[in-house]
């Protein structure tokens, strides 16, 4: 697939003229599915502090790492595996639960320094991307007290990629193509080294993200395009191995409502020009163990839940009996 010119859009979190923010969130999320966040209010030396601590936690031995087992599928450390070489994670979730956090900290051996580091850095990341849902759901007419179960869980993720002249060479892939099965992501990626590439929905290029220390990146998931109808994209994006250089970023993934149905809400059926429902009602949950047991990361398994998708052919009848 070709590369494109164009590049994201970029919004100021705090714009003054809060319509025109909100009018800029919305397109972006219809031809994007992501954006550049600017003026976002975490302090720079917090996000460059948050990185030494990312870098030195996965520089662990692989023994200490294993200690940070899954609180849900997929959740805890993730080795190198067949799929995905080059990259390996550990996570944390509930980013919201103290305890969670401090279990994080207590299974990596952090010290009072680097725990203090993660504290702050999941506290503030966890405030904008909060702001970032809500303003969103305000664009489409939707109050955060109309948001089922709202807040929802989060899920934050530090990642490593260990990128040599030899996987340069062989244009080797760090993360293959998926989308994020949640409603949005806030990234703190690399601030050197790219590799990071987004799928733009009109052009269905892939497009390079270039490092931009200081902002972060917002992708919307799956549960987004659930929620909105449709009418959010879900971005596809993959990480490349475009430089001898070990690239490290850092996810929050608001996930969806804990135990409530993902649906869309009236305000967005019943405005004017709505298209019908496209998505059975479903769990956050069960879709998360939809896309692990079908193996479908790019989107796919929500297809699988349109209503208007159609069933797989029905087996063959058996065989008429013999006696
Ligand atoms: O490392 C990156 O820049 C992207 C990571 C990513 O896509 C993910 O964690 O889902
Ligand atoms: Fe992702």
């Amino acid at each position: 697939m070709e590369s494109s010119s164009s590049t994201i859009p970029v919004i100021d979190l705090r714009g003054s003229d809060e319509l025109q923010v909100q009018h800029q969130l919305v397109e972006a999320c219809k031809e994007w599915g992501c954006f550049r966040l600017i003026n976002h209010g975490v302090p720079l030396p917090l996000m460059h502090q948050m990185k030494g601590v990312v870098r030195s936690l996965l520089d662990l031995p692989a023994h200490v790492k294993a200690r940070n087992v899954d609180v849900i599928a997929g959740s805890g450390y993730v080795p190198p595996n067949k799929d995905n070489p080059l990259y390996e994670a550990l996570g944390l979730y509930d980013v919201a639960s103290p305890s969670a956090v401090d279990a994080f900290c207590s299974q990596l051996g952090a010290s009072p320094g680097e725990r203090e580091a993660i504290e702050c850095y999941s506290r503030a990341v966890h405030g904008v991307v909060r702001e970032v849902a809500e303003k969103l759901g305000e664009s489409m007419g939707v109050k955060k007290d109309e948001m089922e179960e709202w807040p929802w869980p989060c899920q934050f993720r530090i990642n490593k990629y260990n990128f040599t002249h030899q996987t340069l060479a062989s244009s080797a892939s760090g993360v293959c193509t998926h989308t994020d099965s949640g409603f949005l992501t806030l990234l703190q990626e690399d601030d050197c080294v790219g590799g990071l590439e987004v799928m733009h929905k009109s052009s269905a290029s892939f497009v390079a993200i270039h490092p931009s220390p200081g902002t972060f990146l917002i992708n919307l998931g799956d549960i987004a395009a659930a929620w909105s109808n449709g009418i959010f994209y879900n971005v596809k994006h993959r990480v490349q191995c475009k430089e001898a250089a070990v690239r490290v970023s850092i996810a929050l993934f608001l996930l969806g409502p804990k135990e409530a149905p993902v649906e869309p809400p009236p305000q967005i059926l019943d405005s004017n020009n709505a298209q019908p429902r496209l998505y059975a009602p479903f769990t956050y949950e069960d879709y998360r163990k939809l896309r692990l047991s079908t193996g479908l990361r790019a989107g796919e398994a929500l297809q699988l839940l349109r209503l208007d998708h159609a069933p797989a052919a029905a087996p063959p009848p058996p065989p008429p009996p013999t006696t």
